[in-house]
């Protein structure tokens, strides 16, 4: 018999096929809804592999009561819906998709830092809603992006290409990570500080870190209060990091000046999230890695796993 591989999003035709001509494959057909857990986990009862993607909880029990299961591929680099310790202790391989996304997610960490220091999202609304009366000395500034400081938590792969973005703009860039790295100082030019000196500095504060216990609610009441009140926060990693109900408090009591959020801690948000009723909020809806090409190229990884774990090669992004 055939090895069972589910697909837990729909994929184009070109990413099924690469499964189907090897295997027996099901997929779950609603474009823009997830799998119902109870669906995916009777589909994990019977599957050797399973392609998943940021939507899918992968709980520890669902594992346990997944027999056959050999590899978990997700489409993404963060994997903080999948529990790792049990898939480890179970056996079942999990890998994910770095590499691919960084240029990609760093462009919309980017473009959410211009936006949110420009108020772009504002300024395209007022002309849309015809509130453009006159040109005005003061009306819409913002903040300057050229020459800022820019404050990076977390320098993965993905701070990283934003430091390189940063250069451009001639800002200094300052970092903080679980370790310090001397060939990333070397090589950007960033420089590394305690994580109060940073956000006390920072004119620009992007949070870049994987979410996890270690990490959640990172950025709170305690941090906001010693940011500038000219500071905007950025953050395109997972929305859990920050503590979402001290933000708005700092937004709203101006404690910060601005954010640009494209992650949120409960996926998806509606219009009446109270972070969308603030003008300094700039939201996109998770698009960090949503270009065409990236999303193809995440998509065959996640299958290229597939392949690797159920013919016994080494996996090329292997988490456990
Ligand atoms: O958020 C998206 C990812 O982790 O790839």
């Amino acid at each position: 018999m055939k090895p069972y591989v589910f697909i837990a999003r729909k994929m184009p035709e070109e990413i099924v096929n690469k499964l189907a001509d090897r295997y027996e494959v099901g997929m779950w057909e609603k474009e823009e809804e997830p799998v119902p857990k109870e669906r995916l986990a009777e589909e994990c009862q019977k599957a050797d592999a399973v392609f998943c993607t940021i939507t899918e909880a992968m709980s520890g029990d669902m594992l346990r009561q997944s027999p056959k299961l050999k590899v978990i591929a997700t489409m993404a680099v963060g994997y903080n819906n999948i529990d790792i310790e049990t898939a480890a202790e179970l056996g079942i391989k999990v890998a994910h998709t770095p590499e691919v996304l960084t240029e990609t997610t760093a462009d919309l960490t980017f473009a959410l830092l211009m936006a949110a220091a420009r108020r772009v999202e504002e300024a395209a609304l007022s002309i849309k809603q015809n509130q453009w009366s006159s040109w005005s000395p003061f009306h819409l500034t913002g903040r300057d992006v050229f020459g800022a400081t820019l404050g990076i938590i977390g320098m993965g792969r993905i701070g990283e290409a934003v430091a390189r973005r940063a250069a451009g703009f001639n800002m200094e860039v300052l970092y903080h990570n679980r370790s310090r790295k001397k060939e990333a100082e070397d090589r950007l030019g960033v420089i590394y500080t305690g994580k109060n000196e940073l956000i006390e500095r920072a004119d620009f504060l992007c949070v870049m870190a994987p979410y996890s216990k270690d990490t959640h609610h990172l950025i709170g009441k305690e941090e906001f209060r010693r940011m500038k009140p000219t500071a905007i926060l950025i953050n395109s990693s997972r929305g859990g990091v920050v503590d979402e109900k001290a933000l708005y408090q700092a937004l709203q009591n101006k404690e910060i000046t601005g954010a640009g959020l494209d992650v949120f801690e409960n996926e998806p948000i509606d219009s009446a999230h109270p972070l969308l009723e603030l003008s300094n909020v700039t939201a996109t809806p998770h698009i960090g890695s949503a270009s065409v090409k990236t999303r193809m190229a995440m998509a065959h990884m996640t299958a290229d796993h597939i392949l690797q774990a159920l013919s016994g090669e080494e996996l090329t992004h292997r988490v456990v």
